[in-house]
Parts: structure tokens; sequence; C-alpha cells
């Protein structure tokens, strides 16, 4: 185990779910308005998510008008290894109380992504909402993603749904 390995345990060894030993790595940097926040973290064993928090300042909490929306920083650079995605959620406690969600839902986090992990935070709601310093605002899952290789031809083969869609199956 590495120093950093070390020191992301002995962080999340805080939280209540343990770090699972198997699975795609996934490296952090925190930058300096990420430090001394709670590392993403999955909240109990089966979580699909790790909770993602706000790096905004603490005397300056951000404030989402209703119809408004924001790129909220995470204070964090991630490597995710190759074919996997990082997919940014909503929560649904959020968005249930507030109506707050993720507008770009689910945003996407490409594993050649570099620069800081942003959240755009979207206020459905009818009251200002207020993100405050180390708030659990969005849920990253790590997904595997395959890459297509495309073919040009002149038809696709034929289905029993064929041109169907859209509700063409009913409700029933
Ligand atoms: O919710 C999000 C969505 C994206 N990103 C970052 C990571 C992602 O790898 C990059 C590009 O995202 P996307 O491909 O969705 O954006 P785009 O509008 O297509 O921009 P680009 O032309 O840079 O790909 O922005 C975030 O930090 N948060």
């Amino acid at each position: 185990m590495t120093h950093l390995d070390s020191l992301a345990r002995s962080a999340l060894d805080q939280r209540s779910a343990p770090l699972p030993d198997s699975g795609p790595e996934l490296v952090l940097v925190r930058l300096p308005h990420g430090q001394g926040l709670d590392l993403p973290a999955y909240e109990t064993p089966g979580s699909a998510g790790m909770d993602l928090r706000a790096a905004v300042a603490e005397d300056a909490p951000l404030e989402i008008a209703p119809g408004g929306r924001f790129a909220v920083p995470t204070g964090l650079i991630m490597e995710i290894p190759a074919g996997f995605e990082g997919q940014v959620r909503p929560r649904s406690g959020l968005a249930l109380k507030s109506g707050i969600t993720c507008l770009n839902t689910p945003g996407t986090i490409d594993s050649d992504y570099r620069g800081e992990v942003k959240i755009i935070l979207a206020n459905l709601g009818a009251e200002p909402f207020t993100v405050s310093r180390g708030m659990r605002i969005a849920q990253l899952v790590i997904a595997p993603v395959t890459q297509a290789r495309i073919r040009l031809a002149e038809s696709v083969g034929s289905t029993e749904r064929g041109t169907g869609g859209f509700g063409s199956t009913g409700t029933a």
C-alpha cells in the first residue's frame, strides 16, 4: 500500500463503509480548495455511488436561486482507469426535499479528463438552495464503458420492433 493509499484509507475509515479492496482504482488528487474535505466515500457496503462534496469556501456558501444552476467545484482531480467512466448522479434526498438535481445527469467524467470535477447543480425547487462547504451534493458511479467501431452501411437488420418507439408498446 502506498503512502497515498493509506492516507485515502484512513480518511475513508472514518466513514461508515469500508473501502473496497477490489475493482478499478480511482486515483484522486485534492486541489487546494478541496483540502480538509472528506474524500468521496461509499456510505454503505452496497452503495453504487460514492458521495461527492461541495468544495465551496466555508465563508462563502453558494446560493442557487429557483430555476438557477451552478457548476459546483469538488476540489478533486480524478484519474479514472481506461475502460471506465464516472457518472455524476443526483442524490434522491436532495431531489425530493429541495428539487436539487444534476442538470446533465448523468454527468460524464471521461477517463482522460484531468481537470477539476464539477457538479452542475440545478434548482428545480421553489426556494433558494444553499450549498455549504462539505455538503454531499451528488454521487459518483464508476461504470465500465465500451467504445464502438463505426461501420457505415446501406441498411440495418430488421427486428420485431422495427421503427416503433416513444410509447409504441403502450403502458398496460
Ligand atoms: O458533470 C460533469 C460533466 C463533465 N465534467 C468534466 C469531465 C468530463 O470529462 C468533461 C467533459 O464533459 P462532457 O464531455 O460532458 O462535456 P462537453 O460539453 O461535451 O465538453 P468537451 O467538448 O470538453 O468534451 O467535463 C464534469 O466535471 N462534470
